[in-house]
């Protein structure tokens, strides 16, 4: 278990991290979600005791990250920036990780077999794609078999074999009963990969819920019905959550709060023709951008139209 409690971090008059609350539970892929610059990355840092707090602390296993003794054991860590000698070898590289903590040969043949890197385990690290310097980073976090997990971004630089490949990890990796925590800011791929989600935007928690709750939530949109019976559809379908905007003088209502077969239902229940019965449902990515909008730190500004005053 990952828990964070109030966990806030200042840069100067910065507040890059502002009380944020959450628990990572064991046996599930949690993912941390914001735009760039929402403060995943140092969120993250703080867990592991890279940047100490402003305020608030946080535990991995009910203890303080600087507390365990054998910290490879306790949690596997992949961060966006990773220092690896170039010049060693990848297999090299896992070893020297492995001798700090009495790690054997045989575990780092393993993680290197589990992160696809048999066939360039004797090559250079200096040679290697982006791809591959983050199986080996994956490699790297779970060689001390560790209960937890806490990957920045680990998609980053996979082709679509290793986005795949990572995904099937990180759901294994949760069934046996490890406390999987993964950053990301592409809404699709956690929906896809995660079960709960830890959204957050200018360092402050937006959301704390689980994506089948977000999904659900995300295809309330709403059901647009052309009758020339507007206002006898509207008085039969109304009610305490159900929200009806009709257009004046066109044959146009917009429902929320209900769905197409509740109203196609009631319609042919009262005998009133319908034209149309078209739902539009909220993307997922959609529900996420319209939730993170306001906190976005570098927004891309639409070109001004050309003629327009400086
Ligand atoms: N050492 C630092 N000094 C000053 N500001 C910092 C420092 N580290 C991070 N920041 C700022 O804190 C904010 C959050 O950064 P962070 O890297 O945690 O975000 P992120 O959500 O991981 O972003 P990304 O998705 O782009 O990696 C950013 O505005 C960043 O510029």
């Amino acid at each position: 278990m990952i828990r964070a409690y109030a966990l806030t971090k200042r840069y100067g008059d910065a507040t890059v991290v502002q009380d944020l609350d959450f628990t990572v539970r064991p046996g599930t892929v949690t993912g941390l979600l914001g735009p760039n610059g929402a403060g995943k990355s140092t969120t993250m840092r703080m867990l592991l005791g890279l940047d100490t707090p402003t305020r608030g602390r946080s535990t991995i296993g009910g203890r303080a990250y600087a507390t365990h003794s054998a910290p490879l054991t306790e949690v596997g860590a992949l961060l966006e920036a990773r220092s690896i000698h170039p010049g060693r070898t990848a297999f090299h590289h896992l070893m020297a990780l492995a001798h700090t903590h009495g790690i054997p040969r045989s575990r780092v043949e393993h993680v290197l077999g589990l992160a696809g890197l048999n066939s360039v385990a004797g090559k250079r690290v200096k040679g290697f794609s982006l791809g591959m310097g983050q199986r080996l980073g994956i490699a790297a976090a779970l060689l001390g078999d560790p209960a937890a997990l806490i990957l920045d971004e680990p998609v980053n630089g996979l082709d679509p074999e290793g986005v795949l490949w990572i995904r099937n990890l990180l759901r294994s990796l949760a069934a046996e009963g490890r406390t999987v925590l993964v950053s990301s800011h592409l809404m699709s791929e956690m929906a896809l990969t995660a079960d709960h989600l830890v959204v957050i935007g200018r360092g402050c928690l937006l959301a704390d819920t689980t994506v089948s709750a977000f999904t659900t939530a995300a295809g309330g949109g709403s059901v647009t019905v052309l009758t020339p019976r507007t206002t006898a559809l509207r008085d039969l379908l109304r009610g305490p959550d159900i929200e009806i905007t009709a257009t004046p003088g066109s044959d146009r209502l917009e429902v929320r709060g209900t769905d197409a077969e509740h109203i196609g239902r009631t319609a042919a229940a009262h005998a009133i023709p319908l034209y149309e019965l078209t739902p539009h449902t909220a993307s997922l990515e959609q529900a996420f951008m319209d939730l993170t909008q306001e906190s976005v730190d570098y927004r891309i500004n639409a070109p001004e139209p050309t003629g327009a005053p400086a």
